[in-house]
């Protein structure tokens, strides 16, 4: 592969469209958004892609319900592409690692418009590791980066207790590995399991790791406890039968008061004491200091406790104790994952567009999704062991960037929508429809050049590899969108490593902070989550209520029945009529309620008590 790495020359002119269109009313979300200053092809040249929010408020511009949403214009001829590709391909040689955009079709037109706003952008990022308060609302620094060079944090506090925590994951893994550290019912010997209980960024980066890296034969398994679903519970324990003595169960959680976490502790600790096992001397935390979990952890004296960073996000913590625990007890080499996402924080902190491949990415993404998410972002790896990188990038880029206010107020209903499992499976799948269907995305495929370690390869047929048809499914996918007006990225690397993996960790992290500046919008915060967690808080609340009513009830004699319509009512709360029936449904499926009469299907038959009276609940 050519070695150019963005100092070539200027790309071939593509043809610039120059309509402008309306979104209309079809959404109602965009109906009372701000719009934003878009690329140069819609506007006409008449808003400088620099210029303000109040000037882009003038005019809203956007794909047409008309168009399809079809792109015109995408350069087609084969020598005219070659140049393209060979102009804008980035390299960064040490991690071997290259970015192609030369199938997205912004015009110089729109880099030359965009080119203010990643100076802007650049800026307010050199601010944020500074350790500026990049996370206004909360108040926060935003510090992922330090995690990987430590001479970067602000003060040296920060950077001592960065040190130090590498230092005991590192000394902690070692000695789990090793069996200096044995499980306490089994002296003899050696931890064989984890089980990691977490959810969101505390599960989904080690999750992503350990299905990319983990050897095949790793000092210490991994299972994931990632939901309050108990029969996924239920079911990660029984898979660990006998070996649970062996397990080493670390519990992850920033805040230290998730519930789906909590539960899932408590369950552990149940299955623990069932199996008369001592948890604590097998229990692990990671989390902020003086959290709930942190204290529990310090009060029953579990084997071990590492700092969660109130200055790292949940989805960009991967490098902290969060990701790095569980990869190194897996025996995967951490400061080599440390070291790629170093060399890629390096190279993404240039103010060059073209020699940032981070930059790029957030180039890309605003001109294929308009700068407001009108397309969405399928991403492709063709390397089974990547799979899981779609779904560790549709928390980071979509918590971070799927927000309804920018930082000046405004409603925006920002967001990239991401989603892809692996190819070429997914071309027997849903590639049918990203060919030829609704054109509301673009793709990002991941492509690794090594197929096996040297040595194993073999032809299955004259001159041709397993290896060669993946590499020809991709590249062939990528020609047949292209020549169908799909645009798509390629990101390459050579292999799948600890460093190739920190780098695209890296990548993806400062391509998300960049966009999040170029779309004004903070990227660090998730207030839309609070929001589903409090109402579920609320049917929570309303069950117990239910539940006193139906007590009540059920403790007569006889035993009175009650409809959905006298249940609400006693409830006080005639207007959570329809939540009251999905509670009772709930707990009917769980022969925690009885059905006197009628039946589920039709909710006004249904007369319901409970099965026992409890006399101690009768008046809470
Ligand atoms: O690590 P915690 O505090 O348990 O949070 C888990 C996840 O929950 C979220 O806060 C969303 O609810 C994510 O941002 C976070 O990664």
């Amino acid at each position: 592969m050519a070695s150019i790495s963005g100092i070539c020359s200027s790309s071939p002119s593509l043809k610039p469209q120059t309509k402008t269109s309306f979104l209309g009313t079809t959404g109602s979300l965009r109906k009372d958004s701000v719009s934003f200053p878009i690329r140069a092809k819609y506007n006409d040249g008449k808003l400088g892609a620099g210029a303000a929010q109040s000037v882009a408020k003038e005019i809203s511009v956007g794909l047409s319900a008309a168009d399809g949403g079809v792109k015109k214009g995408l350069e087609k001829d084969p020598q005219a592409l070659w140049s393209r590709y060979v102009d804008w391909l980035y390299q960064h040689k040490e991690l071997g690692l290259f970015v192609d955009v030369s199938r997205i079709g912004f015009s110089d037109e729109f880099l030359a418009e965009m080119e203010p706003r990643f100076q802007a952008a650049f800026k307010a990022m050199a601010e944020l590791e500074k350790g500026a308060i990049a996370n206004p609302d909360e108040g926060r620094m935003v510090g992922h980066y330090w995690l990987r060079n430590s001479e970067l944090a602000p003060n040296s506090f920060l950077k001592t207790q960065i040190n130090n925590t590498l230092d005991a994951v590192c000394n902690f893994a070692d000695d789990i590995i090793s069996g200096k550290i044995k499980p306490p019912s089994s002296p003899e010997g050696r931890f064989t399991q984890i089980l990691s209980v977490g959810i969101g960024g505390s599960a989904l980066g080690p999750q992503f790791v350990a299905e990319a890296l983990a050897p095949d034969n790793p000092p210490l398994k991994i299972r994931f406890i990632d939901n309050t679903d108990p029969a996924g519970i239920d079911h990660q324990i029984a898979q660990l039968g006998q070996e649970l003595e062996t397990t080493l169960v670390i519990v992850i959680s920033k805040s230290g008061g998730t519930p789906e976490t909590r539960n899932g502790l408590l369950e552990v600790q149940k299955a623990f004491r069932e199996a008369g096992l001592n948890f604590a001397k097998q229990g692990v935390a990671v989390t902020q200091e003086n959290s709930l979990l942190d204290n529990t952890a310090r009060i029953e004296g579990w084997l071990a406790r590492f700092p969660m960073f109130d200055w790292v996000g949940g989805r960009t913590s991967e490098m902290s104790a969060v990701g790095l625990l569980p990869a190194a007890l897996q025996g995967i080499d951490i400061r080599e994952m440390l070291a790629g996402a170093a060399l890629m924080d390096n190279a993404t902190r240039s103010t060059e567009i073209r020699n940032n491949p981070a930059a790029l990415l957030a180039l890309c993404w605003y001109w294929a999704s308009d700068g407001i998410g009108s397309k969405d972002m399928v991403v492709l790896p063709y390397k089974d062991s990547l799979l899981l990188f779609s779904r560790y990038l549709q928390q980071l880029v979509m918590e971070s960037l799927g927000k309804e206010f920018d930082l000046d107020g405004n409603r925006v209903n920002q967001g990239l929508t991401v989603y892809g499992n692996k190819g070429s499976t997914d071309q027997h799948a849903y590639i049918q429809q990203l060919r030829e269907g609704v054109h509301n995305f673009f793709v990002t495929f991941i492509e690794v050049l090594r197929d096996r370690p040297p040595g194993h390869d073999w032809e299955l047929e004259p001159g041709v590899t397993c290896g060669d048809y993946l590499f020809g499914m991709l590249q062939g996918t990528r020609s047949a969108l292209y020549a169908n007006d799909r645009e798509s990225i390629s990101v390459t690397v050579q292999e799948v490593t600890p460093r190739t993996v920190g780098a695209m960790v890296a990548l993806y992290e400062r391509a998300v902070g960049l966009y999040a500046s170029l779309v004004n919008i903070n990227a660090y915060h998730q207030p839309g989550v609070e929001a589903g967690k409090k109402a579920a808080g609320e049917v929570l609340a309303l069950q117990k209520r239910v539940l006193a009513v139906l007590n009540e009830a059920s403790c007569k004699e006889p035993v009175e029945p009650l409809t959905l319509d006298e249940v609400a009512e006693r409830c006080h709360a005639p207007e959570d009529i329809e939540m009251i029936y999905k509670i009772i449904a709930h707990m009917a499926a769980n022969d925690r309620a009885l059905i006197a009469e009628g039946s589920c299907g039709s909710p006004r038959s249904i007369k319901v008590f409970l099965g026992e009276c409890n006399l101690d609940e009768l008046y809470v």
